[in-house]
């Protein structure tokens, strides 16, 4: 038995001259991607968790339940997954309700707790539902095969890619549902991409895989944040903030939106006080002052106290930022010219500037 709240895989062994030795344990809810470039076994440790691939040495417990270890090896059709491919495979006979329907073989709600209806208003599929897979788009396509693995029952969702094969507007078509859906489903879902904007967009959880091997797990924010990672490094890297709606300005068009003590005002379109939104803050969009600029047209300027300072890069550094309210973690990433004219070590107060704050639409 493996805590119940929990998901926990383990898989060793060698595909031709490839080489897997991956394990990792992340909760059994939201979204847990498993990010790595191209070859680093992604799709292997996923086809191993759906029993789609077999290694002797291999262990997969969901909530409490073992699919496989050293004794046991539940075949792919026993076990209670959603599993959605790069490319959607339609029943090209069927219309989308008829794949819909194929899915849900007959039964009114699916594990996620998601009846039909509410699968193809999520999905926004109502106006597609009398159509045949071949009049669809790619993202359309995309989306009835998501809807179909939700109705088959899952308790857990797997998706390989589900991005990749589409063209950049479908994919921005495709995000807001997958938003969407994840935010509103009780499942948890493994999602594979190695692209770091959907794991912005979608995940809680991050399993980060290189080479055959998980190189770190966990909470997507507290990696992205650690200076001994890559992703703190880089050039776009950024904090994810999952904040609140507490006020929205219809006159101005500004959202307040919070998180832990930190207060943020966005410009957007309204959004229903309460919601939940995730936000981004580019680490390259945060510069620092000494002290509070006079008549500065940004919005959000928050004390704060430098954690770290990191080189990153022949030119910059990354400095780590915890605002003085409380709250996540911010990152700044600037020259090192200013580092040096402006002295910064850990410990020191200041104030950063937040020139952007990026809000993905729900
Ligand atoms: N059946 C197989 N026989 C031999 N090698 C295999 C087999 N399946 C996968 N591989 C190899 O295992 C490695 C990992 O493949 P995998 O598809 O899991 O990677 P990935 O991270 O999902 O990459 P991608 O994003 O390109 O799909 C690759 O080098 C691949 O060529």
């Amino acid at each position: 038995m493996s805590d119940p709240g929990t998901i926990a895989v383990g898989f060793r062994g060698t595909l031709g001259r490839f080489r897997l030795d991956a394990r990792f344990e992340t909760p059994a809810r939201g979204v847990t991607a498993l990010f790595g470039p191209s070859g680093c076994g992604k799709t292997t440790v996923l086809r191993s968790m759906a029993g789609l691939q077999r290694f002797a040495d291999g262990m997969c417990r969901v909530n409490g339940e073992t699919w496989q270890d050293g004794a046991l090896f539940r075949p792919p059709h026993t076990r209670p997954i959603g599993y959605v491919f790069q490319e959607a495979s339609l029943f090209a006979h069927l219309s989308v309700r008829g794949n819909l329907r194929f899915g849900a073989r007959g039964s009114a709600r699916s594990g996620a707790g998601l009846a039909f209806d509410e699968v193809v208003d999520l999905l926004g599929l109502a106006p597609l539902l009398d159509r045949a897979p071949r009049h669809l788009s790619g993202g359309e396509r995309q989306r009835v095969a998501i809807g179909r693995a939700l109705l088959s029952h899952p308790r857990l969702l797997l998706m390989d890619e589900p991005l990749s094969a589409l063209d950049r507007s479908s994919r921005d078509e495709i995000l807001p549902f997958l938003e969407r859906l994840t935010a509103r489903l009780a499942l948890p879902v493994i999602y594979v991409t190695h692209d770091m904007t959907e794991v912005e967009r979608l995940a809680e959880t991050l399993v980060a895989m290189r080479d055959g091997r998980v190189q770190s797990v966990g909470p997507l924010r507290q990696l992205q944040s650690d200076p001994a990672l890559p992703f703190a490094l880089a050039r776009d890297a950024a904090v994810t903030l999952d904040a609140v709606v507490e006020s929205y300005d219809a006159e101005y068009g500004l959202a307040t939106l919070v998180e832990g003590g930190l207060r943020l005002v966005v410009p957007c379109s309204a959004l229903p006080l309460g919601q939940r939104q995730r936000l981004r803050i580019a680490a390259a969009d945060v510069s620092l002052a000494r002290v509070p600029p006079q008549g500065s047209t940004i919005l959000n300027i928050l004390p704060a106290e430098i954690l770290s300072i990191t080189p990153a890069g022949e030119q910059a550094m990354l400095v780590v930022l915890q605002p003085s309210l409380n709250g996540p973690t911010l990152l700044a990433r600037i020259t090192r010219l200013s580092w040096k004219r402006l002295d910064l070590v850990p410990g020191d107060q200041l104030q950063a500037l937040i020139k952007s704050v990026a809000l993905a639409p729900r």
